[in-house]
């Protein structure tokens, strides 16, 4: 019997803790199933944890998420903190988390599940097969480099310095390559070195690291033109890497493929087996507590933990297979339901899915699957 795995839940705000609830529950649906253990520890973080501690990442929030052996998180955010001064934005959080422990590694898989094609405002013809990863790069460039904000005799000005230093490059350009490795073997890289310095030592780093993966196809491809390419041709991405603010838009862009934004999971990933897990969209406030949010994508990024930090592939496949199955059977939130179709809360769409992982039969297709 392996040992009872502690899990730091940090539900967030808006509809963080509506979908948070729901992954726990399939969570502990996989204790029953699969006889595994796990015990859950809530804490606080984002602007529920500015109005009542006045921080946005406690420092006890933060020593829990380091003595744990994962972290689940819902989402942060909303217009009530919008003019707060910089360090008390409920996003420092995150970026708080992801430096705090050095998860410098972001998968954000894309995937199209059967039958979802019309749940996109795309073209069914165009979106088919799409099956793809964004490999983003989450503690450096522009969001992490100094900022600065004066006033002067011809008015204010704001800078904020994007940085990359080369071993930051190689690191996730290498794990990207033994991602692309373990799928189809094609990697594009995607920078703007045809205007930015850090994009240029980007594509150098990205030249020298594929000396080491021959037997992988490497394409460079400039941001602009792949946000263009992503809509045109989607099916023909399957391994994406790129920089911290360019993944940031590109795998939204990228959500649209699938249906909607609440379809897309995430794992950030740093050197130790501790990872955070949290689906890509934000704290939703034009939707929050109305129980219509869509809880896929974090039960999603639940089975993601269970893959990459427990290392139990079958209760991970388990997971994804149910909300294949429950997608299917037409049980939809009002983001991805088709026109003229009832959709189901988010209470019940967990439910479904927690009752079909008792009926788990292994298959051996595995479209999240990201061997590295
Ligand atoms: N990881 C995070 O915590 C995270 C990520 C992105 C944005 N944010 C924050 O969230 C707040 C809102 O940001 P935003 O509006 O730009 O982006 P958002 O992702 O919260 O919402 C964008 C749109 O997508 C919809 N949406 C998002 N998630 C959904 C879901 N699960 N089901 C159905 N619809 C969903 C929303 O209703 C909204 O119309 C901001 O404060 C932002 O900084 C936080
Ligand atoms: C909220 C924000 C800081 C965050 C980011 O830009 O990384 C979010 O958009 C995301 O995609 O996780
Ligand atoms: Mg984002």
């Amino acid at each position: 019997m392996s040992r009872v795995k502690k899990i730091a839940v940090l539900p967030g705000d808006g509809i963080g803790p509506e979908i948070v609830d729901e992954a726990v529950k399939v969570l502990r649906q996989v204790e029953e199933v699969f006889g595994y253990s796990f015990e859950f520890e809530f804490a606080m973080a984002g602007g529920g944890a500015i109005d009542r501690v006045g921080t946005p990442l406690p420092q006890s929030t933060l020593d829990l998420c380091k003595n744990s052996d994962a972290v689940l998180l819902g989402a942060v955010g909303g217009p009530q903190w919008d003019e707060n001064p910089p360090d008390l934005r409920p996003e420092k959080a995150l970026l708080g988390l992801r430096k705090g422990l050095g998860l410098y590694s972001n998968l954000r898989p894309v995937t199209l599940f059967e039958g979802m094609e019309k749940s996109s405002t795309l073209r069914p013809e165009v979106i088919a097969g799409v099956d793809l990863v964004v490999v983003r790069e989450l503690t450096g460039g522009i969001y992490f480099g100094e900022k600065t904000r004066v006033k002067t005799e011809e008015g204010e000005v704001a800078t904020d310095l994007l940085i990359y230093h080369e071993h930051e490059i190689e690191r996730i350009v290498r794990l990207a390559f033994q991602i692309a490795r373990g799928r189809s073997k094609r990697l594009t890289s995607v920078d703007k070195a045809n205007v930015l310095e850090s994009s240029r030592l980007w594509r150098s780093v990205v030249q020298r690291v594929a000396k080491e993966f021959p037997d992988v196809e490497l394409e460079h491809m400039l941001v602009d033109n792949c946000a263009m390419q992503m809509v045109r041709r989607p099916a023909e991405f399957d391994v994406i890497v790129t920089e911290n603010m360019f993944g940031d838009i590109l795998s939204d862009e990228a959500a649209i493929l699938t249906g909607s934004i609440g379809m897309l999971p995430s794992a950030s990933l740093g050197e130790g087996s501790l990872g955070l897990y949290e689906p890509v969209h934000g704290s939703a406030p034009d939707i929050a507590g109305q129980g219509v949010a869509n809880p896929s994508a974090t039960i999603l990024s639940a089975a993601m933990m269970l893959r990459h930090t427990f290392g139990y592939e079958e209760a991970a496949q388990s997971i994804e297979n149910a909300v294949r199955t429950v997608l299917r059977r037409g049980h939809r939130t009002p983001d991805i339901a088709l026109s003229g179709q009832m959709a189901v809360s988010t209470e019940e769409f967990g439910d479904r899915v927690a009752e079909e992982l008792v009926h788990f039969e292994p298959t051996p297709s595995i479209p999240l699957e990201v061997m590295f």
